[in-house]
């Protein structure tokens, strides 16, 4: 590598940033309002009175899901009973059930919707033209070679643009006002697919965008719902989307991110997570959900008390899926998903994603999972080689200083002197408040998220890093899923983990949306098992790997995963599309390379194995 750690983070850090049945009577009320007019003043709905022809149709049947479809792709609705959707059907006096200001859905009509954008509503987002320069600082010619690949039967098209797709006039402005200009390599083939009705586990590199892979489709989909009622039942509420995230911080990350992309839309999301009062998130549910982003703990509670219901479920989406089960949520992601009143796969459609997907993944994905498609993009649990990857040998007793030499030289190389952000990865909770203390006796303001901090602690010390007060971040692997955090210029391994998915996912914490990062890693001999995993990820990443680690790595057992994805057959990584095992040959992960370009549903170069019937394989 030529690009040295320091010019790596002074770049990085000047780039720009960018129950009753009754629910399945017709309801009463004559008015509807589309989701996506809901916030227009009231003059604009009443060109919408008038009969309600489409309706959203509901079939309890499994199989291919039967909600009814936009436009792009299968499922289509049956005829069955309407099950509606509360919050979209004016009542004459805009109170009581069914009206505006019902308690299980959409937004409250008296409600002002704060706006999450910096910006002045309608006149900035007409300013802001559909161009390319308008998404300085996001580097997109690094995902153009990426491959692709893809199973299942009736795959869905990719789109090369978000205008291919009708996500809906709402939408497609909150887009443009993210500054998302085109879809990332997984959202061209996600939304599609999600949009298309389709079940899919996604697979792709952290920092490329699954969480709007996942958002956009929900989001549109429920915009289209039409004249849907939804049960009323006092102090219960009946979201229509699910989105289950493993840790509090994502779970609030994903929450505003999907507030930003459905602002205006009619749509309503909110967040349920443990560690933070439980009243003030049911105050917030019964102003009206559509949307619930939640931990499994939390949600798990307000299931028990009845104050959700899962029977209006028609869209699951499980982030970091893989993380849940590590987590040990297996227990709760299967009483929520199996056990309480979602509809069956099949019926609601539901969606897996992560950047890696051991074994134990794909076992879930089959019993929640429906006739789904299996997408990775990316070698499925590789690091993107936007990161650069370090590794030093360093003893457990000279750590310390060696940060602190790594954190000087940084300092020095920093833009405009500035600390640039850092994240220091420990494995333990007292590991991560004592360096954090040393740090700052020695002159680095340093903050730390742990498992032992409160939440509201945990809160403000992200707060403080992202805004760049406390440069310094000491974490447990508590802030290694999904955080998406502008700027971090550097990940330090200071202890390594034992696995090698989460080494992965922790070194994504830079690099993110095209951008550069750098990461190091402090290695030595308490780390032998992760040698190989550690060296064959680097190679694959197309960095430099000390003569030192390729030793230590030859001699090494293989180890540094707790999901046997190594060895035992498989191939080099066991995440692949289970369902293709035995229909195909073994070695089945070389991509082959330079296969860039080939039409779409060419098989690119995988040795040896032919496709089981209504398989395809994609390159982008
Ligand atoms: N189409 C797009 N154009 C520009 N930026 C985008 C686009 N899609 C997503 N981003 C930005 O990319 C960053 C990373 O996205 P996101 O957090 O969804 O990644 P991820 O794949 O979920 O990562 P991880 O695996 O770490 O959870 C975010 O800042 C997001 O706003």
């Amino acid at each position: 590598m030529t690009t040295s750690w320091a010019d790596s983070v002074a770049n990085s850090a000047s780039e720009t940033v960018v129950s009753d049945n009754n629910s399945l009577r017709r309801p009463t009320r004559s008015t509807y309002v589309p989701p996506h007019l809901r916030n227009r003043p009231s003059s604009d709905t009443h060109n919408l009175s008038g009969p309600v022809t489409e309706r959203t149709s509901f079939n309890g049947t499994t199989g291919v899901s039967q909600w009814s479809r936009p436009s792009i792709g299968g499922g289509g609705g049956g005829t069955k009973p309407e099950i509606g959707r509360q919050g979209q059907v004016y009542g004459s006096s805009g109170r009581g059930g069914g009206g505006w200001n019902n308690r299980s859905g959409g937004w409250n009509r008296r409600e002002r919707e704060l706006n999450p954008f910096d910006d002045n509503d309608e006149a900035d987002v007409k300013d802001q033209a559909c161009g390319e320069q308008e998404n300085s600082g996001i580097n997109f010619d690094a995902y153009e070679d990426i491959p692709v690949e893809i199973s299942g039967e009736n795959v869905p098209p990719p789109v090369n643009t978000f205008v291919d797709i009708d996500l809906g006039e709402r939408l497609n402005q909150n887009i443009r006002r993210c500054k998302y200009v085109k879809p990332t390599p997984v959202q061209r083939h996600a939304i599609p697919i999600v949009l298309g009705g389709r079940d899919l586990m996604a697979c792709a590199q952290t920092g490329s965008g699954k969480t709007a892979a996942f958002c956009f489709p929900i989001i549109s989909g429920i915009m289209r719902e039409q004249y849907v009622q939804r049960p009323r039942v006092a102090r219960t509420v009946y979201p229509l989307a699910l989105i289950l995230s493993p840790t509090r911080e994502l779970s609030c990350q994903i929450h505003d991110e999907a507030k930003k992309f459905s602002y205006q839309t009619g749509v309503k999301v909110v967040v349920a997570y443990g560690g933070a009062p439980i009243t003030q998130q049911l105050r917030e549910l019964e102003r009206g959900v559509d949307i619930l982003v939640a931990t499994p703990g939390r949600l798990v509670d307000l299931l028990e008390r009845a104050r959700v219901s899962l029977q209006m479920i028609r869209y699951l989406a499980l982030d970091e899926a893989d993380r849940m089960l590590d987590m040990g949520f297996e227990p709760q992601i299967r009483k929520i998903v199996e056990q309480m009143d979602m509809p069956n796969r099949g019926v609601r459609q539901t969606m897996l994603f992560s950047a890696t997907f051991p074994r134990e993944i794909q076992r879930l994905a089959s019993d929640f999972l429906a006739n789904y498609i299996f997408l990775a993009v990316g070698r499925v649990g590789s690091s993107t080689d936007l990161i650069v990857q370090r590794v030093e040998f360093v003893q457990e007793s000279d750590k310390r200083s060696h940060l602190m030499d790594l954190l000087h030289a940084q300092r020095e190389n920093g833009a405009h002197g500035k600390q640039a952000l850092t994240l220091v990865f420990v494995e333990t909770k007292k590991g991560a408040d004592s360096l954090e203390h040393w740090l700052c006796m020695n002159g680095f303001p340093a903050t730390t998220i742990h498992g032992d901090r409160t939440q509201q602690e945990r809160e403000l010390a992200l707060r403080s890093f992202k805004s760049g007060k406390t440069p310094i971040l000491v974490a447990t692997d508590v802030a290694a899923r999904g955080l998406d955090i502008p700027h971090v210029a550097h990940v330090v391994n200071f202890d390594l983990p034992n696995d090698i998915d989460d080494y992965v996912h922790r070194i994504g914490r830079t690099g993110r949306a095209g951008k550069t990062g750098l990461a190091t890693a402090f290695f030595n001999e308490g780390n032998l098992s992760m040698a190989r995993p550690l060296a064959e990820l680097m190679q694959e990443a197309n960095q430099e790997v000390p003569a030192w680690l390729t030793r230590y790595a030859s001699r090494a057992p293989y180890g540094g995963n707790k999901n046997r994805r190594y060895g035992g057959g498989g191939g080099r990584f066991g995440g692949r599309d289970f369902r293709r095992e035995g229909s195909v040959g073994r070695n089945l992960d070389h991509y082959g390379g330079g296969n860039s370009g080939t039409a779409y549903g060419v098989p690119g170069n995988y040795g040896g194995g032919g496709y089981a019937p209504g398989m395809t394989s994609a390159w982008d």
